[in-house]
């Protein structure tokens, strides 16, 4: 490919909205451009990569048995409304109508599909397991689309769904994907972890996602460096602290005028805020305000309070809701004197705390000294978020935290759809049962951008090797040198013959913007013609460490082929 007939417009600035340093670059590269808010065009340089991606994977689930299909982007209501999820998502879910006014949505996700699709095709025990694929353009209306292609509209997405007899199947068919997904994230070059995660109201049973390592993560975990535990902070655990017990002491109303937050009340008593019981209130579903109480230094999980409450939705209570209850003002809640039947949730550090702070429900005024015998706790559970610096629940070491960004999650689901749409098959002894579930899914579109936030310097892109848009780049100095333009046209000539992915720089420029371009868009290897043919030599420059090495005309196409059969 030659640069004067090639599409890659690359820039020098971009607008303000682009935060992450991926965004950034795949703007400033021309692998992308913005369409509408969360609607990306994928331009030449990008669509390359993007397929390379695409074929890891493919080839990874081929190699775990996985078998390509590709299903509907445009999908008809009645599966949805037939698994009730018509009306579970809202605004999120992108819906349209046809000419006859029938319903559809653009699909977010394929669960409804892939089991419609088996429970017409498949009835006996003989054809499972199946595990089908799918590499598919998905569409969620998310709120707050950012970071590029991270967080888009509109996004490419390898989702997978296996069938099987029953839950031993499934373990085989999970420990598969598993496998499958470390080889092509460890073959993306990304850094991640695996963590246990949140399988969110998808239903089933476990799930784990795959996180690259990032500050720009929107998602925080949390693990163990002695024993491996990783967990979605969603999800993680930590062994509760055992606060030592002091004798009782007598307690006593203190004026606290307009001290509201935990910091300033610890201050202003000198005291820890482990020391102050916390009140976070909450309303579910049915506008029922309950109360939270933690240990003052914690906060509230509340996908950990939604499943141990077994409600689906919580909001936080207003300060009209939270003035009806206490018949105070926020600020200074407690659950002493509160309306009897304000449902009371207690974390399980709240169980040793003694002698501590709460509010007294009265404007500019808290309670020191209160024990748990003042107030009846209705149940108590594990609430709060795990934090750095925690105990292991596993091992009992330190745990660490850092942010990620989801480029995987794969869940057991079970029984869930196969029951609600009756994909059933026969057993061996003829009787009719639910097919067994999991489902499987790859942020492509992530993926790429998650490539780049951990592959770039101050030049741009640097890609692995493999990924890279072009492996090599021909640059002659000055295209308008006769012998210099001849000699590079013709190493262009030679490389392609051998099968190297190569960009022969043509353009009219001075020879330090082709440089910077051909760093930005992060090409791995520039052979630069200029000067040395004098002497029968050319110039490598190797993207990645910088260097240069002078190599005869002659040897250069074992050179390319050196570097490109090193390991990345
Ligand atoms: O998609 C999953 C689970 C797995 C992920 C891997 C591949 C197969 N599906 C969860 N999820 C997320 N957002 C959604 C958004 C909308 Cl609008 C929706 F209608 C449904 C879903 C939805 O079900
Ligand atoms: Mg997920």
């Amino acid at each position: 490919m030659k640069t004067s007939k090639y599409f890659m417009p690359t820039l020098r600035e971009v607008s303000s909205d682009a935060e992450t340093i991926s965004h950034q670059l795949m703007l400033r590269a021309g692998l992308i451009r913005k369409q509408a808010a969360g609607i990306y065009t994928y331009l030449p340089l990008g669509f390359k990569v993007l397929k390379k991606i695409e074929n890891i994977v493919r080839e990874e689930m081929e190699r775990s048995g996985a078998v390509e299909i590709l299903a509907s982007a445009l999908q008809n209501a009645e599966l949805w409304q037939e698994s009730h999820r018509w009306y579970e998502y809202g605004a999120e879910m992108f819906r349209l109508q046809d000419r006859h006014g029938r319903d559809f949505c653009l699909g977010p996700t394929h669960e409804e599909i892939f089991t419609d699709l088996i429970r017409n095709n498949i009835s006996s025990y003989r054809q499972l397991p199946l595990n089908l694929f799918q590499i598919q353009t998905k569409y969620r209306d998310e709120k707050r689309p950012r970071f590029g292609v991270i967080r888009s509209r509109e996004f490419i997405m390898k989702d997978a769904y296996s069938f099987d007899v029953d839950e031993e199947g499934l373990n085989k068919s999970y420990e598969e994907m598993y496998k499958a997904y470390r080889r092509i994230f460890d073959r993306c070059n990304l850094k991640y972890q695996v963590v246990e995660a949140d399988t969110g109201n998808i239903g089933g049973s476990s799930s784990h996602e795959f996180m690259v390592i990032s500050e720009v993560g929107e998602d925080s975990l949390i693990f163990c460096d002695s024993c491996g535990y990783s967990a979605n902070v969603e999800k993680a655990q930590a062994v509760d602290r055992e606060f030592e017990s002091q004798t009782i002491k007598k307690k006593e109303k203190v004026h606290t005028p307009n001290i509201k937050t935990i910091d300033d009340l610890a201050q202003f008593l000198s005291i820890e805020s482990s020391k102050i019981l916390k009140a976070v209130f909450y309303t579910d579903e049915k506008s029922r305000t309950f109360m939270c109480l933690l240990p003052g230094d914690r906060e509230v999980n509340e996908i950990k309070l939604k499943k141990l409450l077994g409600i689906k939705e919580i909001n936080l209570a207003s300060e009209e809701e939270i003035y009806r209850v206490t018949k105070c003002k926020p600020g200074f809640s407690g659950p002493i004197g509160i309306d009897k039947e304000v449902f009371i949730v207690a974390d399980n550090e709240v169980k040793t705390m003694t002698n501590f702070v709460v509010g007294a429900n009265e404007e500019d005024y808290h309670i020191i000294n209160v024990n748990l015998n003042e107030f009846n706790v209705n149940i108590y559970g594990d609430i709060k978020n795990a934090e750095e610096g925690d105990s292991c629940i596993k091992c009992g070491n330190k745990l660490s935290s850092s942010k990620g960004i989801e480029v995987g999650h794969i869940f057991k689901l079970g029984t869930k759809y196969s029951k609600l749409l009756k994909a059933t098959y026969l057993d061996k002894n003829g009787k009719e049962q639910p097919m067994v579930m999991g489902c499987y899914g790859i942020g492509i579109t992530r993926t790429l951008a998650a490539i780049i936030e951990q592959n770039n310097d101050e030049d741009g892109i640097c890609w692995p090797k493999h990924l890279a848009p072009f492996e090599v780049a021909v640059i002659p100095v000055n295209i308008k040198d006769e012998e210099q333009a001849d000699l590079a046209q013709k190493i262009y000539e030679d490389l392609k013959n051998n099968n190297i992915d190569v960009l022969l720089d043509d353009r009219d420029e001075r020879v330090g913007v082709k440089f910077k371009d051909i760093d930005l868009i992060g090409i791995p290897l520039k052979i630069v013609v200029g000067k040395k043919i004098s002497e029968g030599q050319v110039e490598l420059k190797f993207r990645i460490g910088k260097e240069t090495k002078l190599v005869n005309i002659e040897d250069i196409i074992e050179e390319v082929k050196s570097f490109y059969s090193l390991t990345c």
